[in-house]
């Protein structure tokens, strides 16, 4: 790593490119602090696996945890959904919010396809090129070509490529550099630690920057999705975009320092920090949603024979914490008046509250649950 020298600039004329080096070599690693923090971190990561062996129905929680990575990831690229807009149907948010709204919602569609195909298709150029194409369907990405690396020069910060802050590499090196970040990822005979690994793809993504729009976004997705493939994790609950959306500028900073003083040991460490915090926060979370599953069990004791259907609509809660009377019905086969009853009693005790404060179209939401993504 003493030798390391993260590229070189090239001259374009009116302004000169960065042409990263190639990632896909033998990498070694003396730094002892890097090498603490990725025992650390795997420690922690690990903790973190044994929940989805040991929650059961943890698929019914994972819904909440992909909903916030979305929330958090396009927060960094400038959306002001929260969490409560999120879990909301398209017709019941608000004009101004709604593109944003979508944004989120083709996030959560990106990674549950993207994890999905992992079953047929490896981390590759054609599923980050898939996913880009989901994240950016609809009105605000369409100009940006969905699904296609870059065809031109493109640059980060400032109004014009003159006073960028960075300009990435040259669009005719683009597929160069994609193949041979995707022949690291596979490269067995590398011996590099996967989470270095994935620190190091995420640098060098963002660094390529190959698409026109959503280079940061995707980069982030891509991290789960290599943490999956490579079975270090069975599910995908390591969510590191509140990390980097809490510390956003440190984020930036650390990506800068690598180019400008080829300081990777630098974002290595930033990076399995962020990875230890996060897996200790998802384990806190994970112990408050068993806390929260069963205290609600005991209250729903107190409904007798009404118990069952209480739980088909905590199973729907747990997914997607939000509800309303068709809902309600249409899970538990109820007639109106009963439906009603049911939900009023759910409120009373304390499991769902209404948020719209109106007569018609009334929204209940499982406030304590959700609170536990916030
Ligand atoms: N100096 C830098 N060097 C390399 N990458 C950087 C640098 N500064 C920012 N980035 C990366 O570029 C991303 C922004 O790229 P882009 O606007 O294409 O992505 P986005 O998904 O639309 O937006 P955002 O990343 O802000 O959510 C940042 O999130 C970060 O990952």
């Amino acid at each position: 790593m003493k030798t390391f020298k993260s590229g070189t600039y090239i001259n374009q004329g009116t302004h000169k490119s960065f042409q990263p080096t190639k990632i896909n070599q033998q990498w070694t690693i003396e730094d002892m602090e890097v090498l603490a923090l990725l025992s650390q971190a795997d420690r922690q990561l690990g903790r973190l696996d044994m929940y989805s062996e040991h929650i059961p129905n943890i698929d019914l929680f994972i819904r909440m945890h992909v909903l916030k990575e979305a929330t958090q990831s396009s927060k960094i690229e400038g959306t002001k959904t929260n969490i409560e807009d999120a879990l909301l149907d398209k017709e019941d948010v608000n004009d101004e919010k709604r593109d944003d709204w979508e944004e989120v919602q083709n996030y959560i569609e990106a990674l549950n396809s993207a994890i999905k195909s992992l079953k047929k298709l490896p981390f590759s150029s054609r599923l980050i090129r898939e996913t880009h194409r989901i994240l950016l369907q609809g009105v605000r990405g369409k100009h940006k070509l969905p699904g296609e690396f870059r065809s031109s020069q493109n640059w980060i910060g400032g109004a014009s490529i003159n006073d960028a802050t960075f300009i990435p590499p040259i669009h005719t090196t683009v597929n160069e550099y994609m193949g041979d970040l995707e022949n690291f990822a596979h490269n067995s005979q590398s011996f590099f630690p996967d989470l270095l690994k994935i620190a190091l793809i995420h640098y060098q993504f963002e660094t390529i920057h190959p698409f026109l729009d959503g280079n940061g976004r995707v980069g982030r997705l891509m991290i789960i999705l290599y943490l999956v493939e490579k079975g270090i994790l069975k599910k995908p609950i390591l969510y590191l975009s509140d990390f980097f959306e809490r510390n956003r500028m440190l984020y930036y900073d650390n990506l800068t320092r690598v180019r400008e003083k080829n300081d990777l040991n630098q974002w290595f460490k930033f990076f399995l920090v962020g990875v230890i915090e996060t897996a200790k926060n998802g384990i806190n979370t994970f112990e408050s949603i068993l806390k929260l599953q069963k205290e609600v069990e005991f209250k729903l004791q107190t409904l007798g024979s009404r118990s069952h259907n209480a739980q088909l609509i905590l199973n729907h809660l747990y997914q997607r914490p939000i509800i309303d009377a068709q809902k309600v019905k249409d899970l538990t086969g109820l007639s109106l008046p009963s439906v009603y009853k049911l939900i009023e009693e759910l409120e009373k005790l304390e499991i769902l509250n209404e948020i719209t404060g109106g007569k018609r179209g009334r929204i209940y939401l499982f406030g304590e649950y959700t609170k536990l993504f916030k």
